[in-house]
């Protein structure tokens, strides 16, 4: 679906599909254990959380120089506007490349080849978000943040993915507290596989201004209570959601409830390489699936353009939030 939409919960190592992984390995003379993009897709069949890390990080090996990049965050961009994003808050692992060898200085000149031209090239505003991996340590976390400072003028934010369960929000807590100090605006994953407890210390310890999921805050009606009167977003990602087993089927998927709660949901893709769609995808998935009226959608529409990080550009939200409101649904 095509109705103007900010993306916020979206991993460019995510949208790396088979076919453009195995154009780098060959670029970059790296051995996929795998024989062709058909055998690759098999591979695509997640138990949870984990077996879809394992194959993610897996792949990130053909992505190798800052050409790479540029290519992975273009294919995305394309895809993306051809679906309606106006504008992408793009998350990146850079824990992920530097263990590999990579500087970090490879991964964000190649990104930011591709998304300091993406509003000329592909009519999508972009901001990037460096994610943390919450199952490495807090000091290597530490250590990547020193490492950004070079690059702080094309980095917005701090995230925290990977691994969720057994990993609090609170290992993080200084980390957390060092990003505020230099200004950059904090968003975590919370709530996807771990307990509504994670959600609420990521508000209280993080200081999180978006949760990313939170869908296990349907747990715990106080913590509804107090999201919806705190106007917390919510980054869902229902595709994702399935493909990792957090709901059973589409069907079941918690979004209706969530909205009729009063929560500030948005729609989005996570991995969309991976879990079968890019956001016009999660979109026309929960139009049809979950029944929601146009009302509903528009409603998702408007909330991505609210919860993002456009603070520096008001002129440039609004002018969002009229093409929202100004869209028909066909
Ligand atoms: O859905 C996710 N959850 C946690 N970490 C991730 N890293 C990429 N995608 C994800
Ligand atoms: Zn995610």
């Amino acid at each position: 679906m095509s109705v103007p939409k900010a993306e916020l919960h979206l991993h460019i190592e995510g949208t790396l599909e088979p076919e453009l992984a195995f154009e780098l390995a060959d670029r970059n003379r790296v051995e996929l254990p795998y024989a062709d993009t058909e055998e690759l897709r098999k591979a695509y069949q997640f138990e949870d959380l984990q077996s879809f890390l394992n194959l993610y990080y897996e792949l990130m090996a053909v992505l190798r120089t800052e050409r790479d990049f540029e290519d992975l965050a273009n294919a995305y961009l394309a895809r993306a506007a051809a679906q309606g994003v106006r504008h992408a808050e793009i998350f990146f692992d850079p824990q992920a490349h530097t263990k590999r060898g990579l500087e970090l200085g490879t991964v964000v000149e190649g990104l930011w080849r591709a998304l300091g031209s993406s509003e000329a090239n592909h009519g999508v505003s972009t901001r990037l978000i460096m994610c943390f991996l919450r199952d490495d340590s807090a000091e290597s976390a530490m250590e990547t943040l020193r490492a950004a400072e070079p690059y702080l003028d094309r980095i917005t934010g701090v995230g925290l993915d990977s691994a969720e369960v057994g990993h609090p929000p609170v290992k993080f807590r200084e980390v957390y507290e060092a990003a505020a100090a230099l200004g950059l605006r904090r968003v975590a994953h919370a709530g996807e596989e771990g307990p509504p407890a994670y959600i609420t210390e990521a508000l209280d310890v993080l200081g999180v201004e978006r949760v990313d999921h939170g869908l296990r805050c349907m747990e715990d009606p106080a913590l509804v209570e107090r999201l919806v009167r705190e106007r917390v977003p919510l980054t869902l990602c229902p595709l994702s959601n399935v493909r990792l087993r957090t709901v059973d089927v589409l069907a079941e998927h918690p979004l209706p409830a969530m909205l009729d709660a009063g929560l500030m949901c948005t729609v989005n893709s996570d991995d969309p390489a991976y879990f079968g769609g890019y956001a016009g995808d999660n979109f026309d998935a929960v139009r049809q699936t979950l029944g929601l009226t146009d009302e509903r959608l528009r409603e998702l529409a408007r909330n991505s353009f609210l919860a993002s990080f456009l603070e520096d550009d008001e002129e440039l939200r609004g002018q969002y939030l009229a093409e929202v409101e100004a869209y028909e649904f066909g």
